[in-house]
């Protein structure tokens, strides 16, 4: 059992609080970048994902750049020590401020989200007295095949610039002064566990990618963006992703001429599993159709279960003995005002009791970021094992 060495010095901690696994998440972190290595390709890694300065600080000394969505991330990113040369900025709506401190940083790229966003960030480079790098994110309409929420790469999704639109940028890029583009962009949705997804994306990019250079303009740069899965229902089997098989499809199916660099941008598959939300049970209410396991976390430390009916492994790490002997069905829910803040329903688990250490495991990705103080709740904490 994974926390089977540690669950008693859980018990004097004050719950809810997210467990991060740093000896994990450094495995992990090797795992990535030695297999993008392998193919000299660039991971940025998605902030959004996690921010947590212990979080961000193992993945700056791995070697990763960071994948900023904001300015307050791209603030804290070259805060905490990430090259601004491996600093790039996405987002459908950057605001003038956001740009311009971006600017004074000099990160390295900014991955542009529509045709009149060119217009503003010229304009505010001219102020600047700079020239800004810039990748066009563009929209492909390839369907990641993930939750209908987390899909980013369709037409009907905001993200990015549509096919359509790329004469217009083609034009504007001729004419703008301050304005250098680096290369294009694109991230078509999140936890992707189909590998096919990320062929079609790279038959796409081919497409684009030759669109532009066809036209004279010489692409230093292909984001692919992020997206790669893990898996929720075995945490323990496959704790670290298979980056290998992931970067493999790039490598097989991009076509790049030499020189051109290919960056990612991955958030989950490096967090996801080295965090869990430890919590306890405060009442057990046994009722004539259900039993309820009350904890002391709940949508507001992890909003995933109710914002994407999201699965996520529920374990009472206080009872592993159990495990083999009577398992009763529980709905497990926090005590957030709100029908939809329930972690799973009849989820199997040992008998358990008021006291007990329940752990909702792979919360490292877009969980802790994600909480809020809705019913004016405590901030969340962490703590850490090395
Ligand atoms: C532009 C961009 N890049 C990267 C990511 C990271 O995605 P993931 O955590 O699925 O790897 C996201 C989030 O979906 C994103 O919006
Ligand atoms: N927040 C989402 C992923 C969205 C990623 C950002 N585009 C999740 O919890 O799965």
């Amino acid at each position: 059992m994974f926390f089977q060495d540690i669950v008693g010095r859980f018990e004097s901690e004050q719950t809810p609080f997210y467990h991060y696994d740093l000896k994990l998440l450094s495995q992990t972190l090797e795992a990535c970048k030695g297999a993008a290595d392998s193919y000299g390709f660039h991971v940025h890694y998605a902030m959004k994902a996690n921010f947590n300065r212990r979080v961000l600080e193992l993945i700056r000394d791995a070697g990763f750049g960071a994948d900023c969505v904001s300015g307050n991330e791209v603030n804290k990113a070259i805060e905490i020590g990430f090259a601004p040369q491996r600093v790039v900025f996405a987002g459908v709506g950057k605001s003038d401020k956001e740009i311009s401190e971006a600017l004074s940083h000099n990160i390295f790229c900014f991955n542009v989200e529509s045709v009149q966003e060119l217009e503003v960030i010229n304009d505010l480079a001219l102020k600047a007295g700079k020239k800004a790098r810039v990748a066009l994110r563009i929209n492909p309409n390839v369907d990641a095949h993930t939750h209908h929420n987390i899909t980013t790469g369709l037409d009907e999704n905001k993200f990015g610039i549509n096919q359509w639109e790329l004469s217009a940028c083609a034009e504007l890029l001729t004419r703008a002064q301050n304005l250098w583009l680096e290369g294009i962009h694109f991230h078509i949705g999140s936890q992707i566990t189909d590998m096919n997804v990320f062929k079609s994306l790279c038959i796409k990019v081919n497409e684009i990618k030759t669109w532009f250079e066809e036209r004279g303009f010489n692409l230093n740069v292909l984001n692919v963006g992020g997206g790669l899965g893990v898996d929720y229902y075995q945490p323990d089997k496959n704790q670290v992703a298979d980056f290998k098989a992931y970067f493999d499809i790039f490598n097989q199916f991009l076509e790049r001429k030499p020189g051109q660099e290919v960056h990612f941008e991955l958030g989950r598959a490096l967090v996801a599993h080295c965090g869990s939300l430890i919590s306890r049970v405060l009442y057990v209410k046994k009722g004539i159709k259900k039993n309820f396991l009350i904890l002391d976390a709940g949508m507001t430390e992890l909003m995933r279960p109710a914002l994407y009916q999201a699965y996520h492994k529920i374990e009472n790490i206080s009872r592993p003995d159990k495990a083999s002997s009577e398992r009763i069905k529980y709905d497990v829910v926090g005590p957030i005002c709100e029908s939809t803040d329930c972690f799973g329903k009849e989820v199997e688990l040992p008998d358990s009791e008021r006291g007990d250490l329940i752990a909702i495991r792979t919360a490292g990705a877009y969980g802790e970021v994600m909480a809020s103080r809705y019913n004016l709740r405590d901030e969340v904490r962490s703590v850490y094992s090395e």
